[in-house]
């Protein structure tokens, strides 16, 4: 069972520990060649893996005017750490005053620990006010002490044109709709959560094709309006789905929705928290002549969702 703390406090006496350093939003491949490195580090010194993190984006609080939507939540983070084999995982909170410590003043805090054996970070990592501290200034101070620092060169991607892969990147990719290109980068399918509401009914009464309306907490990236094959966890278990993310403009909607039909499902659900996680885009959404042309071309994106969930 990992261990979450909000300090770095908290593990000062630990005993031997690797730390890994950053925000990890999404937990990319590049993210997951760190923490690799971090637990190999950790074997070779029988020591336990701690991610030092923060729970919210330093950005949130340096300009709160401009929300950051995330790829994954606090509860993801967790989980994903968990099932890499993280021990321990360290959520601070950017208050402005922490955000305000000097580099000098974040690496005095880490060399606190009593049982740190290593640091690893990517060749990126910045830290301490206006982000001026780097991971060669990491090697400087630590090495003299014997301590570890690994420092990880940056994971890459064809699927990129070979440039860097990074959380901004796949932000923009799933705000583009580029779901498969963004799925292989995150190594897993872009999973959002939210709890299921009451739609129009249209899909029932209509077009014949029920769907289950998702309400998100509003901090999660959205992919672009469109139709996606999907998958849909509920109580545990994954049902094959396809999703339209839109105002319906067939409808002449204002608000923009997530709908789910549910392939073979027909329980009721209202108010149950699920995870939806897209597979690949089937279309844009399009404004049809006729609610008969809608439900025509729904039927074929049913097809379509099957033989991309059964690949
Ligand atoms: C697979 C799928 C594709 C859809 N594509 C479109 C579309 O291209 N244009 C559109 O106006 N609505 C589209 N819709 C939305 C339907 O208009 C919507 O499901 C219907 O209005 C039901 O809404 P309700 O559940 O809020 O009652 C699509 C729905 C599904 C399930
Ligand atoms: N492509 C990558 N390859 C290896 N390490 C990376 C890569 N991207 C980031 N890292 C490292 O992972 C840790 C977390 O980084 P961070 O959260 O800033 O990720 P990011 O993808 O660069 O995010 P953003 O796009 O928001 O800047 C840091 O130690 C960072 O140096």
């Amino acid at each position: 069972m990992i261990s979450v703390y909000s300090s770095v406090q908290s593990i000062m006496s630990m005993g031997p520990v690797v730390l890994a350093l950053g925000f990890f939003d999404g937990l990319h491949i590049g993210h997951q060649t760190v923490i690799q490195q971090a637990l190999q580090l950790a074997h070779e010194g029988n020591a336990r893996m701690c991610v030092i993190t923060f729970d919210i984006p330093p950005r949130a609080v340096l300009r709160p005017e401009h929300p950051v939507q995330l790829l994954e939540t606090r509860q993801e983070k967790i989980r994903k750490l968990e099932k890499m084999g993280v021990d321990t995982v360290v959520f601070i909170h950017p208050t402005v005053e922490v955000l305000s410590e000097t580099a000098e003043d974040f690496m005095q805090s880490l060399a606190g620990i009593s049982g740190l054996y290593g640091i690893v970070c990517g060749s990126n990592f910045t830290f301490g006010r206006h982000a001026a501290g780097s991971p060669s200034m990491l090697s400087a101070f630590f090495s003299g002490r014997g301590i570890k620092v690994k420092i990880v060169p940056l994971t890459t991607s064809p699927l990129l044109g070979g440039r860097e892969v990074s959380s901004t990147v796949i932000r923009k990719l799933i705000g583009q709709g580029r779901i498969g290109v963004a799925n292989q980068l995150l190594g897993e399918e872009y999973t959002i959560t939210g709890t299921v509401a009451h739609g129009f009914r249209r899909g029932h009464d209509v077009t014949g094709v029920p769907t289950v309306n998702l309400e998100t907490d509003g901090n999660c990236v959205i992919p672009s309006d469109g139709v996606y094959a999907s998958r849909i966890l509920i109580k545990g278990v994954t049902h094959a789905s396809i999703t339209n993310i839109g105002t319906n403009p067939t409808f002449g909607n204002q608000e923009r929705t997530i709908e789910t039909f549910i392939l073979d499902f027909h329980q009721e659900i209202y108010e149950k928290e699920v995870m939806l996680s897209f597979v690949e885009r089937i279309r844009g959404e399009i404004k049809f002549p006729s609610v008969e042309a809608l439900t025509t071309q729904i039927q074929r994106d049913v097809e379509m969702a099957e033989k991309l969930l059964n690949k």
